[in-house]
């Protein structure tokens, strides 16, 4: 029985080793099997998103995939230089910041949200390849030569210090921060503010100083100057360190500034994106928009104008960087709850700060523009003119022009319109205006040093892009009445109504660069169908002139090829 016993132990033993040995067998083939099957499954995944990105991004979720390629552009490391952006910092805020975007892939880290901030347009136009707005940015009429600038052609100059010998300074111990009486050692003494340590060397400024060292009696900015896409980012991402309200003016704004002195005008999202103005209210009432400024900006740029202080729009956390730094007790006192639990404040200024009309977050995060702040008026003073084609602001007057047919022979008399090109200057005006529906133009502004030979800063644009379904003919007065246009303006007016540079598709392309177009697009369709409409409008007035006067086009490019006129149409 024992001898039984062991044979069958042992033969138990034989069999269960031999079950064991193939059960490891089969337990390795199948780890085999599946590996191969992982493997060709994770290439797949791998090839899917990249073939997906190559089309232009029209919804959300596809603009945030071609978004988190953009690493390696150059917006996005350009900005890897800055100077001044203390990255954690950065990363910490927007860890801080509630999520709103409505971003289905949620892979929804700082380091993504971070990526939409910058220049997200660039990455767009990248993985389009050869887009429009870079066509556009390339034709000889947006390269045309610029004028020899002499020294008083600048805004500001860096005053000389006198005792840091800049010439060639390639030591670093050199860079000494700039002395007490330098015009740019600010008075603050609040906290928080970084030790200034920028010298003459450009390359120590802050991008929004390099923004107003670059303003030059013909423009606000060189459109090619790479300041440009610094100077968006950092308003875009910067720390902000201030929140007052701004006097002048009669809607609610916020002067913000930033730790290494940086300043820029805030204006709130009021109502929803697409909300038409009401046919009942009049231009003087209408709510001015955040988007309208950010658009403004970029329409002024396309059509080659750079006279609008760069603006860019943000999500900011209304309690954490407005309510619980800000000094300003008249704006903190008119701060509350709303019954929904979000944090609403409606400041004090003349029209619409009231409870009535409250400026919400959602709980906290509220859309804004920044604009950036020109140089202080006690660097640069600048003039207020009144627009002669300004409307009557009353409900039931009408102004001069509104009734005069031979307005336009006065203004050509009386200075500074009898001279150089402030009139054609104001026609430009009245273009854009026209074709974003702005009919709030009442005053420009001009900088003081230039006198009359200067451009016209197009500042105030938050009444525009408020109707998409309607145009209005007056704000053209200028134009129709004088019939008289810049050759450059025109050129590029017909230049955007053909089907290779589209106005609506430019205008679409450019505001793919606001940080805010990952929330929401800037403009809807409706209103960027309306640019192509009002274009068209803008180039009949100017035919319908040429067949009835002589001497319409003012002729600003004397030497330009002709062979582009016949090109552009
Ligand atoms: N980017 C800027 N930098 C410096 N100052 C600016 C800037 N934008 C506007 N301003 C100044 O602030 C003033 C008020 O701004 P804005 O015109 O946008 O406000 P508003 O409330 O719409 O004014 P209004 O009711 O007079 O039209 C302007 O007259 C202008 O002088
Ligand atoms: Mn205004």
């Amino acid at each position: 029985m024992r001898d039984e016993g062991t044979m069958i132990k042992l033969n138990l033993g034989r069999s269960t080793r031999s079950i064991y040995l193939g059960l490891a067998f089969l337990s390795l083939v199948l780890h085999l099997l599946l590996a191969c099957f992982c493997l060709s499954i994770l290439q797949t995944a791998c090839v899917l998103p990249t073939s997906s990105s190559s089309s232009i991004p029209k919804t959300n979720i596809q603009h945030h995939q071609s978004i988190s390629q953009s690493s390696s552009s150059p917006a996005a490391s350009s900005s890897h230089k800055l100077p001044t952006i203390p990255q954690n910092e950065e990363q910490h805020k927007l860890n801080n910041r509630p999520v709103h975007l409505k971003d289905k892939h949620s892979f929804s880290d700082a380091t993504e949200r971070e990526k939409k901030l910058i220049g997200a347009g660039k990455v767009i136009q990248k993985v389009k390849g050869h887009s429009k707005l870079e066509a556009l940015f390339q034709h000889p009429l947006y390269n045309l030569p610029r004028p020899e600038l002499r020294e008083d052609d600048w805004l500001l100059r860096v005053k000389a210090n006198e005792h840091a010998r800049d010439a060639g300074s390639d030591e670093e111990e050199r860079e000494e921060p700039i002395n007490s009486d330098s015009q740019w050692q600010s008075s603050s003494q609040e906290g928080g503010y970084d030790r200034v340590t920028w010298t003459s060397d450009v390359e120590t400024h802050p991008p929004w100083l390099r923004f107003h060292l670059g303003i030059s009696r013909w423009e606000l900015y060189n459109r090619k100057d790479p300041n440009l896409a610094q100077l968006t980012h950092y308003l875009a991402t910067q720390r902000i360190l201030g929140a007052v309200q701004k006097t002048g003016g009669t809607q609610l704004k916020l002067l913000m500034s930033f730790p290494n002195y940086g300043q820029a005008l805030l204006k709130p999202m009021k109502q929803s994106r697409d909300a038409e103005t009401d046919v009942n209210l009049f231009y003087f009432s209408d709510f001015e928009r955040h988007n309208a400024e950010i658009a403004a900006f970029h329409l002024d740029r396309l059509l080659g104008f750079n006279r609008i202080p760069p603006v860019v729009g943000r999500l900011i956390n209304v309690t954490t960087e407005i309510r619980e730094i800000t000094t300003d007790h008249r704006l903190s006192r008119t701060f509350f709850t709303s019954p929904v639990g979000n944090v609403c404040f409606y400041g004090q200024c003349e029209y619409y700060c009231s409870s009535e009309h409250p400026v919400c977050g959602h709980p906290h995060v509220l859309e804004v523009s920044l604009a950036a702040m020109l140089p202080d008026l006690t660097l640069a003073a600048r003039r207020s003119w009144r627009s002669p084609w300004r409307r009557a602001y009353s409900r039931t007057k009408l102004a001069q022009w509104e009734t005069d047919p031979a307005y336009c022979d006065t203004v050509k008399q009386t200075p500074p319109y009898n001279h150089g090109t402030r009139l054609v200057d104001l026609i430009d005006m009245a273009v854009l205006d026209f074709l974003m529906s702005n009919m709030d133009r009442h005053h420009y502004e001009t900088f003081e040093k230039f006198g009359n030979e200067t451009f016209l800063l197009h500042l105030d644009n938050g009444r525009a892009f408020g109707r998409h379904s309607r145009d209005e003919p007056s704000i053209l007065a200028p134009l129709q009445q004088c019939c008289r246009i810049r050759r450059s303006t025109f050129l590029r007016l017909r230049l955007l109504s053909l089907p290779g540079f589209r106005l609506s598709d430019v205008m679409r392309d450019s505001l793919l660069q606001d940080p805010l177009a990952g929330v929401n697009p800037l403009l809807s369709e409706s209103h960027l169908s309306a640019l192509d409409r009002r274009l068209a409008t803008v180039l009949q007035v100017v035919q319908s002139c040429r067949h009835h006067h002589k001497d319409v086009i003012y002729n600003d490019l004397v030497g330009y090829d002709e062979d582009h006129d016949r090109w552009t149409g």
